[in-house]
């Protein structure tokens, strides 16, 4: 079963000898890796005992770095904990699954296929105008 811990609980391991850091609602014991982190072990003991996921996404880690990440997880962080104060017993709690441990590009307002139907208008309006104008 997957362990669930507390943010008060990941806060306490929050130095180089005991290191978690929350990433996307799960917990990385990354004590043996932040030494040989590429990005450098001062990022990670920064966020130590903290969510770092606002670092990790801004960084656009490689589909590889992703990948590793998978070793040191230890367990999720409780609902309780990070949605609202009260106080749970239930340790059932929903594992994220792949897709939300992946980075999500932001969705932008407009859809790729309308994006593309407009430049095709525009490109027509284009070829008309340029053909009339020949024409006169
Ligand atoms: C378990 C968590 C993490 C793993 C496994 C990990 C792994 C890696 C790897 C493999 C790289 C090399 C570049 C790449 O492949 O993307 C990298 C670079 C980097 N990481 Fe992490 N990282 C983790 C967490 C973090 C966090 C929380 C931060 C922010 C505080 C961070 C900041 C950086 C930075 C600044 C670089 C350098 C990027 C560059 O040179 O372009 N990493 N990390």
């Amino acid at each position: 079963m997957t362990n669930v811990y507390t943010t008060d609980e990941i806060a306490r391991h929050d130095n180089a000898t005991d290191l978690w850091i929350v990433i996307h609602g799960v917990v990385y014991d990354v004590t043996a890796f932040h030494k040989e982190h590429p990005g450098g072990e001062e990022v990670l003991l920064q966020l130590a005992g903290q969510d770092a996921t606002e670092c990790f996404e801004n960084v656009g880690h490689s589909p590889e770095a992703i990948n590793r990440r998978e070793i040191y997880k230890i367990g999720v962080l409780t609902n309780a904990a990070s949605t609202d104060k009260s106080e749970t017993t239930s340790t059932e709690i929903k594992e994220p699954t792949e897709d939300e441990w992946q980075y999500q590009e932001p969705k932008t307002e407009m859809q790729s296929w309308s994006a593309h139907f407009i430049g095709a208008v525009v490109v027509i309006y284009a070829v008309i105008i340029f053909y009339w104008y020949n024409k006169l």
